[in-house]
């Protein structure tokens, strides 16, 4: 296995190869923090889904071929310090009202604690949606998952190096499409050979007119920069896939072409994490769900049952 661990600067991958799932297990750090109380979670109880913690709720069902772990997550708490800015609240009773008064010059951090205590393994062939309301962690885990942010506590463990896809991952906008394809190959680890091979299947995906592949990326709109980013990606198999959002901005048809496409992904013993607030998309690509919230994992298994609770619940 790989460890993945993180710094500021990227990701690191310490070889971990020969460890099982009980000595990663060892290695987790003990008890999770207090929570503050969970609407979404609370909504759930009352639907009788598992109200608090990872306790009461389902985090293995066997609902894909489960023979080999891909990416175990393991208690994982991600935190981002923020620091507020703005005008400086004044008045003698600011404080006393909740204003802060801020000292000029002075910024004041806070803790945002976006992925609180989060533990699933991934297998081979996996197809796993993640669902949840805006700002309940989603794409904080996907990154975690990816290297992206550092762990504060807990651990990513994966088989191979993940690639994160996002509707902003970064080509160079200022290349034409043509230049970008070859510069997104390059760096998913093709050879230049390779990509010139695969160029024009790459480019056939995409969908987009070919006089677009001589303009620079910037004159792109939103869902044709995505269609390209996710036909560069998806020309090469990756054991883990994490893709965020990046469906959701195609057409129908392109969107039909990747749902298609991430089945293969699947087939060929990868590993696909979707995010997507468009649930049917979720339910034809997926075999698996984590919903989470506020940073917890409130639930895990198989599509219909936990899309069916998120949305009892959340009236999504
Ligand atoms: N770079 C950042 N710096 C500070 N806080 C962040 C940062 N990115 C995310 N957050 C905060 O972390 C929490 C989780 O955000 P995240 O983007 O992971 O949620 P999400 O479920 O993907 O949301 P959405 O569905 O809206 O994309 C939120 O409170 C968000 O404000």
């Amino acid at each position: 296995m790989t460890e993945q661990t993180s710094s500021q600067n990227g990701s690191v991958a310490t070889d971990r190869s020969g460890e099982d799932l009980e000595t990663i297990g060892q290695d987790a750090p003990p008890a999770e923090e207090k929570a503050a109380p969970k609407p979404a979670a609370k909504k759930a109880a009352k639907k009788g889904v598992g109200p608090t913690g990872l306790k009461k709720i389902k985090t293995r069902v066997p609902v894909g071929p489960r023979e080999r772990p891909t990416v175990i997550v393991d208690n994982l708490h991600v935190t981002y310090k923020v620091y507020a800015t703005g005008k400086r609240a004044t008045g003698r009773n600011a404080e006393k009202k909740g204003l802060l008064a801020r000292t000029p010059g002075v910024r004041r951090a806070h803790e945002v604690q976006a992925v609180r205590g989060i533990s699933f393994t991934a297998y081979e062939g996996d197809a796993i949606g993640l669902v949840g309301t805006n700002g309940s962690g989603k794409s904080t885990l996907c990154q975690a998952i990816a290297g992206l942010v550092p762990a504060k506590r807990g651990a990513v463990y994966s088989e191979a190096n993940p690639t994160m896809l996002g509707v902003g991952a970064a080509l160079m906008n200022d290349l034409s499409g043509e230049r970008n394809v070859i510069l997104g190959g390059l760096a998913l680890g093709m050879s230049l050979d390779e990509v010139k091979s695969k160029y024009q299947d790459i480019v056939d995906f995409s969908g987009l007119k070919p006089e677009f592949l001589d303009y620079p990326m910037r004159t792109y709109s939103q869902g044709m920069g995505a269609r390209l980013r996710f036909s560069i990606a998806a020309s090469v198999s990756h054991q883990v896939l994490l893709i965020d959002e990046a469906l959701s901005v195609g057409d129908r048809l392109f969107g039909q072409r990747s749902e298609e496409r991430i089945r293969e992904l699947r087939e060929s013993a990868g590993t696909v994490f979707v995010v997507s607030h468009a649930l049917p998309t979720i339910t034809k690509t997926c075999n698996r769900v984590l919903w989470i919230d506020q940073g917890k994992l409130i639930m895990d298994g198989g599509v219909d049952e936990v899309i069916e609770a998120y949305t009892e619940a959340e009236g999504a």
